[in-house]
């Protein structure tokens, strides 16, 4: 066993790239190796497939969209390049350029109307998209060859020389090491965990500054770009096309083998694809049902495999790590770490918060026939906390979407100082520097503590995503920020010893810490917390409590919806009743606590015969306020 776990924690200490680097030039290096025909084959075939594999995973696996249409950009390619050759374009890397930009169009253009539609419809449209490909192969068969296929593609070239077969096996490697390079930059990135929180919660997504549309189309499109390439790449190969190869079937092999090696994983693609091609694609038995056996095995394996072999990977890495004491430290920012702000010694991150006034005015809203809000004001000014309360059912929750852009305002309005919000989308206004946490805390599965909390900063500091995959020194800059700015936060609600710790593990009271930071961390203008203190035992709301007063007194805003009266009353400076969607009483602790409406419609006290005139039944006040 110390042997194991000594040969484990040197393996561990390693660089992570280590072991990919030493696949790739293996796999380069094999043909020179004597790499005979049909092996070389299968392997190009396994690269190609595991492109368009990986393709569907960063709109399956990341951005949570379901779309098969990822053979029909495959098509695309194929056809592009096709066409090309037999126009006498046979440059290789120009023709990759061109067919994976064709099928980066055909994504745009089918993904925009499906994603509009919303619900299932990515899947339904991109599922009839590839359907329809041998028919649009038909319809232009002067051009295509039609059912007949393609035929008369060049051998390809490379800056003028006619490649032979080992040469064009090292472009495919090439390419496939490339594409599954760029998509881990892009999964570790920001945007790679904004995809996740997306598929975790649109909400979520949406109330850090994500424009849920654009970030679905954005997986959406990416994924066809590969599929794209991986069409070129084979047209070149067969130098013949035909619809056959990007029919029904192909595109249920893709799905297979993106739930075989896991859709959620940048590597697991690769194992896919590989372990789909070199296996049951090698039998003739098994291509002539092999429908019948993607069919079963999704069923199967979709039911069995959740995660794929990715997740069983991640699973025994997880029980050698812990066996041997491996501490894990967060690899997507690892290598920023120690240029980040030290959480021993940051500084108060709320020092810097910059509070604007929160005005609602005369806001309603009705569900149907049943009037939540009726003419709803409040006010929430810098450096105060102003308590939102009332009785179950009183529009609490309702009033907060609402500022938020869940909701759209029947009549009133929602200013952020002089910005009014009432119309804009929910990314929009968390734009204008509105941030939130949940009655139920919302945090994406597969991401550590610190990279959870540095997805509030989506909106601060962009970094385009082009400047993400290439790793460009603008990304560099917005990721040492996102670490320092983290950290700092991290350290000022008590979770710094965790930063690396698997999000979804904590507790509900760090769950509620964690949504707290991924907030402030954008350095929101208004803070709107809800129920943050439900659930906690006795020390965490003491925690919560001294962490709202150091945001307040660093200027913030910060609205609290709170079933506490005890945390309500020693915390806010204003506190807002609402009853059946009405303001019924509003101003500051000591005056809201002896109002007569507040005293009988939320708090329940029956304190004389005449509700106006209350006795001071101190019995059962104390209660409420224990
Ligand atoms: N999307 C919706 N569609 C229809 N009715 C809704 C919707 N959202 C809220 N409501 C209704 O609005 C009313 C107010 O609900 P809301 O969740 O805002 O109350 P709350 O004060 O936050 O309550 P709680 O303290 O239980 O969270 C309830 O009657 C609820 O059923």
């Amino acid at each position: 066993m110390d042997v194991t776990a000594n040969l484990w924690r040197r393996y561990r200490a390693l660089p992570s790239w280590l072991l990919p680097l030493l696949i790739a030039v293996v796999a380069l290096t094999l043909p020179y190796a004597g790499l005979n025909f049909s092996m070389s084959r299968q392997i190009q075939l396994a690269c190609i497939l595991a492109l368009v594999v990986g393709g569907l995973n960063l709109s399956l696996g990341y951005a949570g969209e379901l779309a098969l249409g990822q053979a029909a950009m495959y098509a695309a390619g194929a056809y592009t390049a096709g066409l090309m050759s037999i126009h006498g374009h046979t440059d290789i890397v120009v023709q990759l350029v061109v067919s994976g930009l064709v099928a980066l169009v055909v994504g745009i253009v089918t993904g925009i109307p499906g994603l509009r539609l919303g619900a299932w419809s990515l899947a339904m449209t991109s599922f009839f998209l590839v359907l329809l490909v041998p028919d649009v192969l038909s319809v232009f068969a002067d051009t295509t060859g039609g059912r007949n296929g393609l035929s008369g593609i060049e051998s390809a070239t490379l800056f003028g020389q006619t490649m032979d077969q080992t040469q064009f096996y090292v472009v495919i490697v090439v390419v496939t090491i490339l594409w599954f390079a760029i998509m881990r930059n892009l999964v570790v990135s920001r945007h790679g965990i904004a995809m996740r929180t997306l598929k975790q919660s649109p909400v979520l997504a949406a109330s850090t500054g994500v424009s849920v549309f654009r970030m679905k189309l954005a997986g959406y499109a990416i994924g066809a770009f590969p599929a794209g390439l991986a069409g070129a790449l084979f047209a070149n190969l067969d130098q013949y096309v035909s619809p056959e190869a990007f029919g029904f079937t192909f595109a249920t092999a893709v799905l297979a083998a993106s739930i075989l090696g896991g859709s959620a994983s940048v590597y697991g693609a690769l194992v896919g694809a590989f372990i789909m091609q070199i296996g049951p694609n090698q039998s003739s038995a098994f291509q002539q049902y092999s429908l019948v056996f993607y069919g079963a095995f999704l069923i199967v394996g979709g039911v069995l495999l959740s995660g794929g072999l990715a997740k069983l990977a991640n699973g025994l890495i997880a029980r050698l790590d812990r066996r041997a004491g491996v501490r894990v430290v967060t690899p997507v920012l690892d290598d920023t770490a120690t240029e980040g702000a030290d959480p021993d010694h940051a500084g108060p991150a709320v020092d810097a918060l910059r509070g604007g006034e929160l005005r609602v005015e005369q806001l309603s809203k009705a569900f149907g026939g049943n009037q939540v809000l009726r003419s709803v004001t409040l006010s929430a000014p810098p450096a105060q906390v102003t308590a939102l309360i009332g009785p179950n059912g009183s529009g609490k929750t309702t009033t907060l979407n609402m500022i938020c852009g869940f909701y759209r305002a029947d009549e009133g309005q929602i200013l952020v100082g002089d910005t009014a919000i009432q119309k804009m989308r929910p990314h929009q206004v968390a734009r204008v520097g509105v941030a939130r946490t949940f009655q139920t805390p919302s945090i994406p599965e597969g991401i550590t503590v610190l990279e959870a909390v540095a997805a509030g900063r989506y909106t601060t500091d962009r970094a385009s995503m082009f400047a993400t995959v290439l790793r460009l020194p603008r990304f560099r800059r917005v990721r040492r920020a996102d670490v320092a700015e983290a950290e700092r936060v991290l350290a000022l609600v008590g979770l710094a010893h965790l930063r690396d710790a698997d999000a979804t593990s904590l507790p509900l009271g760090n769950r509620r810490l964690l949504e707290v930071a991924r907030a402030l961390v954008s350095n929101p203008r208004v803070l709107l917390l809800d129920e943050a203190a439900s659930g906690l035992d006795e020390d965490e709301v003491a925690r919560l409590a001294e962490l709202i007063r150091r945001i307040r007194d660093a200027g913030g805003t910060v609205v609290l919806v709170e079933h506490n009266f005890r945390l309500v009353l020693s915390l806010a400076d204003t506190i807002v009743v609402l009853a059946e969607g009405q303001v019924i009483a509003c101003g500051p602790p000591d005056e809201v606590e002896q109002d007569p409406r507040v005293l009988r419609e939320y708090l329940g006290i029956t304190a004389g015969d005449n509700p106006d005139t209350p006795g001071d039944d101190e019995t059962q006040m104390a209660e409420v306020r224990s």
